[in-house]
Parts: structure tokens; sequence; C-alpha cells
């Protein structure tokens, strides 16, 4: 938490205070807000600011090339258009004011008039054809910025997935696509302004050389105000992320189905939410400082603006009084600063918004080299056709972060092909960890992973996944109709309903599909209308029938009958046995150690390491972990009740 209390919490148990040291002094552990990664400079901003500005450029031009085109050339011809009317407006005062009759003077007027009303035709013309051209190209920078990102954040390594800060990185650089689109219009009008401005400040220079430094001087402390305030707001956002993050979570955990149990059963509820109020409050307070510090900008930029705005016309009157300027050249310097610091102010504007919106399309940038750097590579040796087995080589690995010790240890072992292997270990010996690297998901830190002669380093990562079906622990419950959930196992071929059905039929999930409403076509999420919920065990089946569906020459299950009952986990370990029959490998994770005994090695992992190898029989006999492990679970079935002993 950003902050603790000692004060009384309405609403909190004493029961809370004493687990917890009252609800602000429990610590999620997810809620830090004090690593901020970037440190930007007034200098600095300015600098990036064209590099940014050419990034949404580029993807404008990525977008659809006709439209950004379209908007640049209108955009440079209303700057240019404003720049012909300021100097038509010159001439037109400059006939008006001048001596001779008044309706000669008109008359004289009269062309300068015309180029006015021509020049604001054009700008009008121009004006929509750049409107158009923008609402074509705001929607499709969104969606080819966010495509991109969506394309590469798939893409990348497990490891990147679960390294938080490239999801911190995920985080922030989702917003860099709106921010992209927002870019367009900004950018249209920061081209816009600055045109007019450069055209103000050039006819302000013909008119008198002392007028630019002057409109110069007025525009300065806006700017520097507002960018400012776009970068205290931005380092803000990048300080603070971790813990908007996490108040989005809460608030998301309040209303999810899954959790809903909980809160009602445990009283969840007022917890969360006390969490949620606190962390909402601090990041008020953060916001509130920064709104302060706002206004404390705001008035000093307003005071030198002033300042300089009441030195120029005091410039200008003395200019005239002194006889140093014609009085006609005087009005037109008036409607040229007007003109000027009208652009100026909304250049800054536009700027400062600009400025925001690259800033976070400058992360999105930065997660698109980050993510193509952390990307899984493309291409690699071509695996064995037919292997006889997959050996692992004196793999060890440790997952990044704090872990205290490596998840494998220096771990030999063989997975003969067309065979079942178990793994079998307590809780944390490293079997899931194990069959990650056999995926490929992971790369060992040490060691080699062969199949047969090859090493898993070097293949074609595609290759390998396209050899591997699994079914993990935590395997998705996609929330699609069952029958794409069955297909989704490989979403690269045609759908069949043969397909389907022979996979549902060798995973043996055919009475769980008799119970759905629609049979195959159930939508299997609860949250939507029409949608049905599976139990564990039902689904457990469906993801059976999902690695079935696959087809592919490994079969990696973890803990396949965790929710099943008796006899369903009798089934299922049937249909396991008979995939390998068909010839595929089946690696099998299970802690119930019964169902082991029809595989053909068994393997045992302790505290990452491997201990015993051989067949069900033969690690028996041997009465090493294996053999404990085994009579433990076989006790817990003959050995007598208590009542009964006590009867
Ligand atoms: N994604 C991860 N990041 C960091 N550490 C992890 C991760 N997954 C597992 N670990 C750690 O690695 C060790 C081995 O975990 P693993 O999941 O491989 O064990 P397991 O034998 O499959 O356990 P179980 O029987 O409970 O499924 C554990 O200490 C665990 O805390």
């Amino acid at each position: 938490m950003g902050k603790q209390s000692d004060a009384k919490q309405p609403g909190v148990s004493e029961s809370e205070r004493l687990l917890f040291g009252g609800p602000l002094r429990y610590d999620m552990g997810w809620n830090s807000h004090s690593d901020a990664f970037l440190e930007l400079g007034f200098r600095s901003m300015v600098v990036r600011l064209p590099v940014l500005l050419s990034a949404s450029m580029r993807l404008a031009w990525q977008a659809d090339r006709q439209a950004a085109r379209t908007v640049l050339a209108a955009e440079v011809g209303r700057g240019l258009a404003q720049a012909v009317s300021l100097l038509a407006v010159n001439s037109v005062l400059g006939r008006l004011i001048g001596g001779g009759p008044l309706e000669d003077r008109l008359r004289e007027a009269v062309p300068a008039l015309v180029t006015m009303g021509a020049v604001m035709l054009v700008g009008a013309l121009l004006r929509a054809a750049s409107t158009y051209a923008t609402g074509r190209l705001e929607p499709k920078v969104e969606r080819v910025a966010t495509e991109r990102y969506l394309e590469l954040a798939a893409a990348v390594e497990l490891s990147a997935i679960e390294d938080h800060a490239f999801h911190k990185l995920l985080d922030t650089a989702q917003y860099g696509a709106s921010s992209a689109r927002r870019m367009i219009p900004s950018a249209t009008r920061v081209i816009n302004a600055a045109i007019s401005m450069i055209a103000a400040a050039g006819v302000l220079t013909v008119l008198h050389p002392a007028l630019l430094p002057l409109l110069v001087t007025m525009t300065i402390p806006s700017a520097w105000s507002a960018l400012t305030i776009a970068r205290r707001h931005y380092e803000w956002y990048h300080a603070w992320v971790q813990h908007v993050r996490a108040g989005r979570l809460l608030g998301a955990l309040l209303i999810e189905p899954e959790a809903a149990p909980e809160i009602r059963v445990h009283g969840v509820g007022p917890f969360l939410l006390r969490h949620f109020r606190s962390m909402a409050e601090t990041a008020e307070a953060e916001q509130a400082r920064l709104a302060r510090l706002a206004a404390r900008t705001g008035l000093i930029a307003a005071c030198w603006t002033g300042l300089a705005t009441a030195a120029t016309y005091a410039t200008l009157g003395g200019l005239l009084l002194a006889g140093a300027m014609a009085l006609s050249v005087a009005g037109t310097a008036v409607i040229a600063i007007r003109t000027g610091s009208q652009s100026l102010e909304t250049l800054v504007m536009e700027v400062n918004s600009l400025h925001e919106d690259a800033l976070f399309v400058g992360d999105l940038q930065r997660l698109y080299r980050e993510a193509a750097e952390r990307a899984i590579p493309v291409g690699g040796v071509a695996l064995p056709d037919d292997p006889r087995e997959i050996r692992f080589e004196n793999v060890s690995f440790t997952y990044p972060g704090d872990a205290t010790r490596p998840a494998l240890d220096d771990v030999t072992l063989t997975l003969p092909l067309g065979k079942i292997v178990a793994l079998v270990g307590e809780n944390g010996s490293g079997k899931t960890t194990l069959v990650k690297l056999l995926a490929g998901l992971y790369a060992p830190d040490r060691g080699r992973i062969l199949w047969d002669d090859v090493d898993a380093a070097r293949a074609d990562r595609r290759l390998l996944a396209e050899r591997v079906a699994m079914v993990a622990q935590d395997f998705k419950r996609w929330p699609f109709t069952a029958r794409v959930n069955v297909a989704v196992g490989r979403s690269s071929v045609p759908l069949t309903d043969e397909r389907v059905a022979g996979a549902v039929a060798e995973a043996g999930a055919g009475d769980v599909l008799e119970d759905l409403p629609r049979g195959l076509d159930t939508l299997l999420a609860r949250n939507f209308s029409g949608g049905h919920e599976l139990s564990g065990g039902q689904w457990q089946r469906l993801g059976i029938a999902r690695a079935a569906y696959r087809s592919g020459h490994i079969l990696i299950v973890d803990e396949p009958t965790a929710a099943l009952d008796a006899r369903a986990e009798l089934e299922v370990f049937e249909k396991i046995r008979a995939l390998a029959g068909t010839g595929q490998t089946v690696v099998l994770i299970t802690h119930r150690l019964a169902s082991v005994r029809h595989a053909d090695l068994v393997h045992v992992l302790e505290q990452g390491r491997l201990v015993e190898s051989g067949t069900p029989d033969e690690l028996l006999a041997s009465g090493g972990v294996y053999a404990e492990l085994y009579t433990l679970q076989a006790e817990q079935f003959t050995a007598k009740v208590p009542a009964e002993e006590a009867g």
C-alpha cells in the first residue's frame, strides 16, 4: 500500500486488525508505485518531439498512404492560404488607409479583397479534404498499431510474458494505439498552426524586425507550461502504472464470477473494497498534488505572457509615435500578432496533447522493439522425422526473479518415444517445469535436450511445437463453443465434424457433450446469454479431447484426472493408454500412483533433481521414494477408519 495508517478505519473488524495489522498494513505484494523508469527534461522533450511526430507519421503512412498524403497536402495548403490572406489584409489596409478619394481607395482594394475571398474558399475546400482524410486515417492507424501490438505480444517467449518489466511495458503500450490515433488530428492542427504562425512571423519580420522577438517572447511561457504539465502527467503515469493496474485488478476481482462465491461466503467483498478505496485515495492525493503544481505553473506562465503582451503593444505604440511605422502597417501588425499568437496558442495546446500522446506512442515503439528482440526465433534445424527418444542431458533451469533454488537441477533422463512415461514427485519437485522445457516453452540454463542427436536449442521452434499436444494443469477454458474448444487444438487446419467427433470419442468426452443443451454448439461462457458452464471434470475431458484433436506426436498431460471421479479417472487413463497404443508418446504427470502402474517408465523427481527411474514394478521393488509414496497412498484405502477401530 502506498499509505499506511494507524487510524481506526470504519468497518474494519478487530480480527482483521489482528490478522493484518489493519487492512492498510496488509501488503498485497503488487501495488508498489515507486519505480519510475523515465526521466525527462524539458530540453530532451523538445528534441524528442520531431522523432515521435515522425513515428506517428510513419504509422499513418503504413495505414493509408493516400489519406496520409491528402492530410499533409491539405494542411500545408491551408497554412499557406492563411499566409496569403494575411498579405491580402495588409494590402487592403494599405489601400484603405492611404490617400485619395474613398471611392478610388475602395476600388484599389477590390483585387486584394477578391484574393482574400478566393483564399478563404480554397481554405474551406482544403479543410473539408483534410477532415475527410483524417477521419479515414484515424481508425486505420489505431487498427494497424493495435494489430502489430497484439501480433508481437502473442509471438514473444513465455519468459517475456512472465517478466514483470515486460508486462509493465505491455500495460503502458496498450494506450499507444489510441494515442497514435489521436496524434493524427493533433498533428494536422500542429502542421496547420505552425505554418500559419510562420506566415504571421514572416509578415511581422517584413513589417518591422523588432516585432518577431516580441511575438516569440509572448509564446514561450505557455509552451513551457504546457510541456511541463504534460511531462509531469506522463511521469506520474509511469510511476503509478502498477498502482493503477492493481486498483483495476481489485475492481475486476469484485465482479468476476470465479471470485463471487468466496466473496460471498468468506465475506471478502468489504475487505477488497477497503483496499480499493485506500489505493484510489492514495492515487487521488497524488493527482491533487499534480493539479496544484499545474495551477502554479499555469499562473507563472500567464504572468509572463501578460508582461510580454504589454511590452509588444507598448513597442508598437512607441514605433507609431516615433513615426517609425505607418498606421496601415501597425494595423496589419496588430492583426498579424493576433493571428500569430492565436496560432501559437493552438500550436502549444496541440503540441502539448501531441507530446503526451507521442510519449505513449514512444512506449508502443519500445514494445515493438523489445517484443521483436524477445520473439520466439523463426527457423532452425529440422527435427528427426521419427525420433527414438528425447534425452535430457544435465539440464538445469532456474526461473528468473528471486528463486532460491533451481526448478530443475542437473537432470539427465530419457523419454523413449511411443511409450507412456510418468513423471512423479511431490509438489514443487519440477515436473511441470520439465514438460514446459520439453515443449520448448523455456530453454535450459545449462545442459541439452536432444531429440535423438538434434539439440532442441537449434531446432525450428514452430516444428517442435507441431509435435507436441499439451493438457496443462491450468489449460485454457476458451469462452467459445464446445466445438471450438476442441478444434482450437489445431486451429491451422480446417475444422471438420469428423475430426472433432473422432477427438471427442478418443478422449471419452461424448457424455459431456450429450449433457449440453446444444451439444457441440453450446457456448461455454457463463457470462454470455445462452452460455453454459461445465464442471471441472467435464472441462478436463474436453481438454483431453482438444489434445487428441491436435494429434501431436507427444502428448503431455499434467494432472489429467485431478478433477475426475473414480469412474471417469479410470476411463480417462484407459483413453490415454489407447492414445499411446496409436504410436503417440504420452508424458503423464500425476499424483495418483495407482494410475502410473501402466506406465512403461517412471521418473521420480525431488526438489528439481531426478532421484529414481524405472518401470513401476522395479521402483516398487527398490523401496525408494516411489515405493514410499505408493505405500502411503495404498494405506489410505486399507487403513481402518477410527470409528470402526473404536467400535
Ligand atoms: N512461472 C514460474 N515462475 C517462477 N517460479 C516457478 C514458476 N513455475 C514454477 N515455479 C517454481 O518452480 C518450482 C517447480 O515447480 P513445478 O510447477 O515445476 O513443480 P511440480 O512438480 O509440477 O509441482 P505440482 O505437483 O505442485 O504441480 C517450484 O518451486 C515453483 O515454485
